[in-house]
């Protein structure tokens, strides 16, 4: 564990930097980035940071189902930085830090309703057990001209060459330097965060990217994958453009992923999914069956938008299934060829729109549940998995059925947080089939 600052300690960083003040951060349901702008000289000694227990709880469009979630009076929870998650802000323009904070309830529990609390929630279990759960996301995503008409089609951006790439360009090193600019500032951004990327790449899309973060702790992951997509946003917006995590931004182009390797060591360290012989254990076996047991009834946290179903198309890398299978990118749960130290699953089930520490806990869960009870997986999936029918939900009302009538699910994400969740997402679907698109507009306004 590495030494976390002292208030003296901060008060001197923070006057000899002349920091402002400090953004004090939690990711909200949707892994969107809300917070507090605080005074570097409070937050240093430690001031008490509050706010109403709801809203880490609010949908996309703002507003948060009260009943029959919260209690009536509204009540606080407290925002407790975690220090180990201190960084200089690397936009902001005058001097500026930002912590991830943990919402706790007044009594001191974490609150059930925070998804930061989820995933710390299931992180415990793993370490009652002396367990740690190593996790690598994988982090697609498109940049297009800054969207001013939501009822256009997103444009990719005109790059150095004065005109936006057209076609499908996976691995084009022309198109990646294309947008150099950007790279470069982003990049430096990572760097102040602390998140190490292992590689990037063009990915198939047109304007469409993706960046693998190096593998680590469970926790750090997801406040790197979380600060990871605040600040694409907020350096393509220097950039005229928009960073776009939407699970399927551009009707016929490929759509955007958050893929998580996931294995889990032990206290010394070692990959309790392989033996002493290099070979796969029981427990991986286990997690695997697990996964494919539990993540049916979780989908919704996966896929957590109307937009989300449109990604698990058939013949698009994206899954459809969860079969497993040993360097098969058509099964939902891929094994890739490596060294037994490096033996692990990646699920592909989660669109670059889920929210990281969500979809990581209950992945996580579902991995743990299998290993606790033994859970046999399918036979391995050999050839292509998408010649099979489609195992998933295909809606997201399905998903929000199957998620609703689980009992599973309560007991690996807490009761408390699958019914807000549950309310929180009929709210969002409430207020999109109020919407008249323009699909309805095109095929419906000459003869209807
Ligand atoms: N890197 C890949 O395998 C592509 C994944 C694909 N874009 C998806 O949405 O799942």
């Amino acid at each position: 564990m590495s030494h976390l600052p002292t208030a003296a300690d901060l008060l001197q960083r923070f006057s000899q930097e002349g920091v402002r003040d400090v953004e004090c951060l939690f990711p909200d349901v949707s892994g969107y980035p809300r917070g507090k702008l605080m005074p570097a000289a409070s937050f240093a000694r430690g001031q008490e940071l509050r706010m109403a227990q709801a809203i880490p709880m609010q949908c996309v469009t703002g507003e948060y189902s009260y009943d029959p979630i919260f209690p009536d009076e509204d009540p606080d929870v407290r925002l407790v930085p975690d220090l180990a998650t201190l960084r200089r802000s690397p936009w902001a323009s005058v001097p500026r830090y930002l912590a991830v904070h943990d919402c706790v309830e007044l009594d001191g529990e974490l609150c059930a309703f925070a998804p930061r609390s989820v995933l710390k929630n299931v992180l415990a279990r793993y370490a009652a057990l002396g367990l740690s759960p190593v996790v690598a996301p994988e982090i697609e995503f498109y940049l297009t001209e800054v969207c001013t008409d939501p009822a256009q089609a997103l444009r990719p951006p005109k790059g150095r060459a004065g005109q936006g790439e057209v076609g499908q360009s996976a691995f084009s090193m022309n198109l990646l330097n294309a947008l150099a600019p950007f790279w470069d500032e982003f990049q430096a951004a990572l760097d102040t965060l602390g998140i190490a990327a292992d590689t990037w790449i063009h990915e198939v899309g047109c304007s469409q990217y993706e960046i693998n973060l190096l593998h680590g702790d469970a926790l750090q992951l997801a406040d790197q994958a979380f600060l990871f997509k605040y600040a694409a946003k907020e350096i393509a917006l220097r950039h005229g453009m928009n960073a776009v995590f939407m699970a399927k931004p551009i009707a016929g182009e490929a759509g955007s992923s958050m893929h998580l390797h996931q294995s889990v060591v032990d206290a010394h360290g070692r990959n309790i999914f392989s033996d002493e012989a290099g070979q796969a254990t029981p427990a991986f076996a286990h997690y695997i069956g697990g996964l494919q047991t539990y993540l049916p009834d979780l989908v919704l946290v996966f896929a957590p938008f109307v937009n989300s179903y449109r990604r698990y198309v058939t013949g698009s890398q994206a899954p459809i299934n969860l079969q497993w299978g040993e360097d098969n990118r058509t099964a939902g749960l891929r094994v890739p060829l490596s060294a037994p130290a490096a033996r692990r699953v990646e699920n592909r089930l989660a669109g670059a729109d889920a929210n990281p520490y969500l979809a990581i806990a209950a992945s996580l869960a579902a991995g743990l549940a299998g290993m606790q009870t033994q859970c046999a997986p399918t036979a391995a999936l050999v050839g292509d998995g998408y010649q099979q029918t489609h195992e998933l939900p295909q809606t997201f009302m399905a998903a929000h059925e199957r998620l609703a009538g689980s009992l599973h699910a309560q007991e690996l994400l807490g009761p408390d947080f699958i019914r807000a969740y549950l309310a929180v997402k009929q709210l969002e679907h409430d207020h999109y089939q109020a919407e008249i698109t323009a699909w309805e507009r095109r095929y419906l306004v000459g003869q209807a």
